[in-house]
């Protein structure tokens, strides 16, 4: 089985005036490649904490976080930010987009880290900007966007560097419900076409769309299931 990401007693402790918090105490999984987690606690269980490790935004006090096989732990700052640019598409909740530049020069931005933007490169952001559903939005800036839109622009920029898997904080978190419906579809149709999807989430409607439930409690793993089973027990329950 291949992985798209493997994390080993990952540990994270803050220290902020004088005082001490551990945010991760020991935090061990696997992500499957294809895999689509929804990762789930309440306010403080750690969850931030660990997107931006995942997300390689930030480094762990102690443990291994290993992308597609590779060790983060050795890496300079410039080659986990590169890491990040070329193997982790990151969507957050407040969408993120650059105001001046157009949907398509948006979709471009994480190209930039790689430097020159080919032509073949322009052509893949059209392609994208439509498998999301932009026809016809492509020129315009995010204040011209509806929220969802602005989000599809998010997804399509996650994906232009063909990453190993998606980070999504809280994506639905400004959208109303039936947006919230739409976006989780195109999800679950990246997850069908075989991308691997980790997203952070405080709704149970939204985890449900998800394989696997992970919930975390006090900067541990509390649970992790394969949501087919737990439909399973809740009707065993039910019955
Ligand atoms: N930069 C920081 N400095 C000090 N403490 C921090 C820092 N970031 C987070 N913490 C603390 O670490 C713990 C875990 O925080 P984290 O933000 O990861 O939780 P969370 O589950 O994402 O919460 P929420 O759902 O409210 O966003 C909390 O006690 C928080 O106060």
């Amino acid at each position: 089985m291949k992985f798209a990401v493997q994390v080993d007693d990952l540990r994270k402790v803050y220290r902020l005036k004088g005082e001490t918090v551990h945010a991760l105490r020991g935090v061990s999984f696997d992500v499957p490649e294809g895999d689509y987690v929804a990762i789930m606690g309440t306010s403080g269980s750690g969850k931030s904490t660990l997107l931006n490790l995942l997300g390689c935004l930030d480094r762990p006090s102690q443990g291994k976080i290993l992308l597609g096989g590779y060790d983060t732990g050795s890496l300079s700052d410039d080659e986990l930010s590169q890491m990040r640019a070329a193997r982790v598409g990151i969507i957050f909740q407040a969408y993120n987009l650059i105001q001046q530049l157009t949907v398509l020069e948006n979709i471009e931005v994480p190209l930039y880290y790689r430097g020159k933007v080919t032509p073949e490169d322009r052509r893949r952001c059209k392609e994208l900007a439509l498998m999301v559903g932009l026809k016809g939005r492509l020129d315009h800036r995010p204040m011209q966007l509806s929220g969802g839109q602005q989000q599809r622009v998010a997804v399509a920029r996650s994906l232009i560097n063909n990453p190993d898997y998606i980070l999504a904080d809280e994506p639905t978190g400004n959208l109303d419900s039936r947006t919230t419906e739409e976006i989780l579809a195109l999800f679950e149709r990246l997850n069908n076409e075989g991308r691997t999807i980790i997203i952070v989430t405080h709704e149970d409607d939204v985890s449900e769309h998800a394989r696997r439930v992970m919930r975390m409690s006090d900067g541990e793993i509390a649970s992790d299931y394969q949501i087919e089973n737990r439909r399973s027990a809740l009707a065993t329950a039910a019955s």
